[in-house]
């Protein structure tokens, strides 16, 4: 029976994560990019991973199922967990999030149509900015909204900016730095520290090691 349980995001952070993983000593026995499986055994025998969608990842932390996990600053943000802390920084998958429009684009004086993914983040944002926005929920492909005149403005991820670039579309307000972060539920902070702490510093030394 495995000791700790490490929910990691698939897609684009899982290709930045493993390498840190295998520096910390931690490396799946399988290939995890091409197993149909879910959990995966380690080379530390009381570790194992589970490999979910990026947006599970701080639902299986907050419940406990999962006592640490690795997921974007973005997704963390949308999410608002309120049952685990964020412990490193793991500096992969670094982007944006910013709200963007149609190049030259003026935005209207009244209410403002924002199309997004980050339902929670932007309400937040123009909440606090005092500005009356409708919120459209979207799951991908933003950029294309203000194009279709669907909305206003997105609120998205800018890396390169090159899709904004490809669209048409220009970066405007600048919302925060995302990065991929480790986080640990409160329950094993609380219950499974001599576990997760060791783990945590392999990490770290990684981190730093690379960076
Ligand atoms: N262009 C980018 N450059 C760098 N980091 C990015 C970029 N796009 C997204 N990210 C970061 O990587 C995380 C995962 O992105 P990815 O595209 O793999 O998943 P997703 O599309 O959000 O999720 P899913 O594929 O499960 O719908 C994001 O939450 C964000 O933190
Ligand atoms: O500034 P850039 O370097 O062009 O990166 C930004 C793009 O990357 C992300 O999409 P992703 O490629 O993950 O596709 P998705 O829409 O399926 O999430 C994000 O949603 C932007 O569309």
């Amino acid at each position: 029976m495995s000791a700790i349980t490490i929910a990691l995001s698939k897609g684009r952070i899982l290709k930045e994560t493993l390498p840190l993983f295998a520096a910390a000593g931690i490396e799946p026995l399988e290939d995890v990019h091409t197993s149909r499986k879910l959990i995966f055994e380690t080379t530390q025998p009381n570790v194992r991973l589970i490999v979910i969608r990026a947006a599970d990842v701080p639902t299986y932390v907050e419940y406990g199922v999962a006592d640490l996990g690795v997921s974007g600053k973005d997704v963390l943000m949308e999410h608002g967990g309120q049952e685990m802390y964020e412990l490193v920084d793991l500096n992969i998958a670094r982007c944006r999030l910013m709200t963007a429009a149609i190049k030259g684009a003026v935005m209207p004086e009244g209410r403002l149509r924002v199309a997004t993914k980050f339902v929670k983040v932007a309400k937040r944002y123009f909440a606090e900015q005092g500005r009356q926005v409708d919120i459209i929920k979207l799951y991908g492909g933003m950029e294309l909204a203000p194009i279709m005149n669907l909305a206003d403005c997105i609120v998205d991820i800018v890396d390169t900016g090159n899709t904004l670039l490809a669209n048409g579309l220009e970066p405007r307000e600048h919302m925060a730095d995302i990065s991929t972060r480790l986080v640990v539920s409160r329950a094993a902070y609380k219950t499974k520290a001599e576990h997760i702490m060791p783990i945590v510093k392999q990490l770290e030394e990684a981190v730093s090691k690379r960076d």
